[in-house]
């Protein structure tokens, strides 16, 4: 029957309007021969950047200007970008469990990177307190991996934190954010930031595919100066032909189309891949239920451990990651067994007998 994927780390390229996508190819084609015949600007084309710009200042209450914006080929190569020009002993906090790509990526640059517990409100703000990092990873919208949305209070009490000395950053990865389900769509941490304290980072490799690699970065205008000072002569590196067209995509309206027609496509396959999990596991199976993003933890009762569970996964044909993936300082406790269960590339159709294979997998 092949393979079936639970995978996070997918999105549902069969919704992809690659028509509208065609269209935008052509205009960008038909108005920017000469920007294409040239070499960008090293922030990424202008038009772009204010297209953005006015993007998030709508949809996620970012206030920025576009000279603010860099537009990159990832998340990781914009943070690469941004931590090259820091000092040697400059200290790093990130989220325990978190994104572990950063966490690796900040390790590998030679900083001095500690992991970071989470309570239920976000990351714990007296453990930041006691590490007292000049840039703290966060992903307040819907954390990675757990999926905790950072309240409001949680939010201030970070702010404060980071307003007491020009020597702290917080850089708020706001990956996931576009998929809510009926629960409230909290603005950006960077639309509270009245010290020039946030870097805010975004990326469309979630709403509209991770192949094309496009991300971006607001920079507070005062690490913008630095960045100017090191990059004016940077040749950007995202595909100009790939900008210009995510320039039309957006103003076209169809990318906001798109996003409303993939969350209500994957609301009913959560809504239903959720129900399917409960009926077959029973009380087998706890489930972290918050309405956000493209997967949910899960947690399962059996006596199996991780490399058993892995193992089977791949006998069964069955596509799925476990927490071992975030907890950035391995697993401690083994008496629970999690998964993080994406919901985004399997087919509604495929959703019974995906369930039907798990359950096999943890009996
Ligand atoms: C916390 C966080 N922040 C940013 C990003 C995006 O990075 P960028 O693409 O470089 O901009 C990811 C991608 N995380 C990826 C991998 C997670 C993992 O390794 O377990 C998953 O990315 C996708 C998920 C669904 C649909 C499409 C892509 C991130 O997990």
């Amino acid at each position: 029957e092949g393979w079936l994927s639970l995978s996070h780390m997918t999105a549902d390229v069969s919704m992809f309007p690659f028509k509208e996508w065609l269209k935008c190819q052509n205009k960008a084609v038909k108005n920017h021969k000469q920007e294409l015949s040239e070499i960008a600007h090293p922030q990424g084309p202008y038009i772009v950047r204010e297209t953005i710009a006015r993007m998030i200042a709508l949809t996620r209450g970012v206030m920025c200007e576009p000279e603010q914006i860099v537009i990159g080929t990832g998340t990781q190569p914009l943070i690469r970008q941004l931590m090259d020009v820091q000092r040697n002993d400059t200290r790093v906090a990130i989220e325990n469990p978190g994104y572990f790509r950063i966490y690796q990526l900040l390790k590998s640059m030679n900083y001095d990177v500690s992991p970071a517990p989470l309570d239920e409100k976000g990351i714990n703000i007296n453990k930041v307190e006691e590490i007292d990092p000049n840039f703290l990873f966060i992903t307040p919208s819907h954390q990675f991996p757990t999926g905790i949305i950072m309240p409001i209070s949680r939010r201030i009490e970070l702010l404060n934190w980071a307003a007491l000395s020009n020597d702290r950053y917080i850089v708020e990865d706001d990956y996931d954010s576009e998929f809510k389900y009926g629960t409230d769509n909290i603005p950006s941490l960077q639309s509270l930031d009245r010290n020039q304290r946030v870097i805010y980072t975004g990326t469309f490799s979630k709403t509209l595919l991770p192949g094309f690699r496009i991300s971006y970065m607001v920079l507070p205008p005062n690490l913008l100066r630095v960045y100017k000072k090191y990059y004016s002569s940077w040749i950007q590196g995202s595909n100009s032909f790939t900008l210009y067209t995510l320039h039309y995509f957006i103003k076209s309206e169809a990318y906001a189309r798109h996003i409303k027609r993939m969350n209500h496509h994957y609301e009913m396959k959560r809504k239903n891949l959720i129900k399917q999990l409960r009926l077959r596991f029973q009380d087998g199976i706890t489930i972290k239920n918050i309405p956000a993003g493209l997967h949910f933890l899960a947690e399962f009762k059996t006596e199996r451990g991780y490399e058993e569970i892995e193992a089977r996964a791949k006998q069964e044909q069955l596509e799925i990651y476990t927490i071992k993936r975030f907890m950035l300082k391995g697993v401690t406790e083994y008496n629970k067994l999690e998964l993080v269960i994406g919901f985004a590339s399997i087919q509604n159709e495929d959703i019974n007998e995906a369930v039907d294979r798990l359950y096999r997998i943890m009996k």
